[in-house]
């Protein structure tokens, strides 16, 4: 397999990035993970709302690139997203992982026990629809903790390299 598919390389535009950012109810000194950073397309619109940001990546070169490029300013794990240590106090989530890793990702941020307060997730528009749907993976579990939503359409065009099928935003939002 080439690397680019490998590791579900598909880079967000500055554009697209920016309103991600903007759906979400972040403010300034919110916790935040950027899952699947990447060189940081989603942490710079982060960090330019003030969000304390933690970039999770698992692929080593671009976790460096992550360290290098914001230095003191955020907090680079590299880690699977897949069972990544979730923070004990109430954070946020934007990314733009592998649609490979999202399933995953999403029962572990939607688990029982999970502070987790928002996500404004990338997904394959087809599982962003089976998400917001009625008939969710484990809606039984935390369908009562948090709204799911479908979000924007994120055109392939907004992608470099584009992804071979449609993207679309995922909400989740801890009811009040
Ligand atoms: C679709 S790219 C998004 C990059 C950046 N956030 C953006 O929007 O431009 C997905 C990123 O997730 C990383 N990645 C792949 N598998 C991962 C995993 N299991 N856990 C965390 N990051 C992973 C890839 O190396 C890549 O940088």
């Amino acid at each position: 397999m080439d690397p680019a598919r490998r590791w579900g390389w598909h880079q967000l535009a500055e554009r697209e990035a920016a309103r991600l950012v903007a759906s979400s109810p972040i403010g300034p000194g919110a916790l935040v993970l950027d899952v699947g950073a990447g060189t940081g397309a989603i942490t710079v619109p982060l960090l330019a709302v003030g969000a304390r940001v933690v970039a999770v990546e698992a692929h080593p070169g671009r976790a460096r690139q992550l360290r290098d490029r914001f230095g003191d300013d955020v907090v680079v794990v590299r880690a699977d997203a897949r069972d990544l240590r979730l923070p004990r106090r109430p954070y946020h989530v934007v990314g733009n992982p592998p649609f490979a890793v999202t399933s995953a990702l999403l029962r572990r941020l939607l688990q029982p026990g999970s502070r987790m307060v928002s996500a404004r997730v990338v997904l394959q528009d087809q599982a962003a629809r089976r998400w917001a749907s009625p008939s969710a993976p484990g809606v039984h579990r935390w369908g009562r903790a948090f709204d799911a939503e479908l979000g924007r359409r994120v055109p392939r065009r907004a992608f470099r390299p584009p992804p071979p099928v449609d993207a679309r935003v995922l909400h989740l939002d801890r009811r009040r």
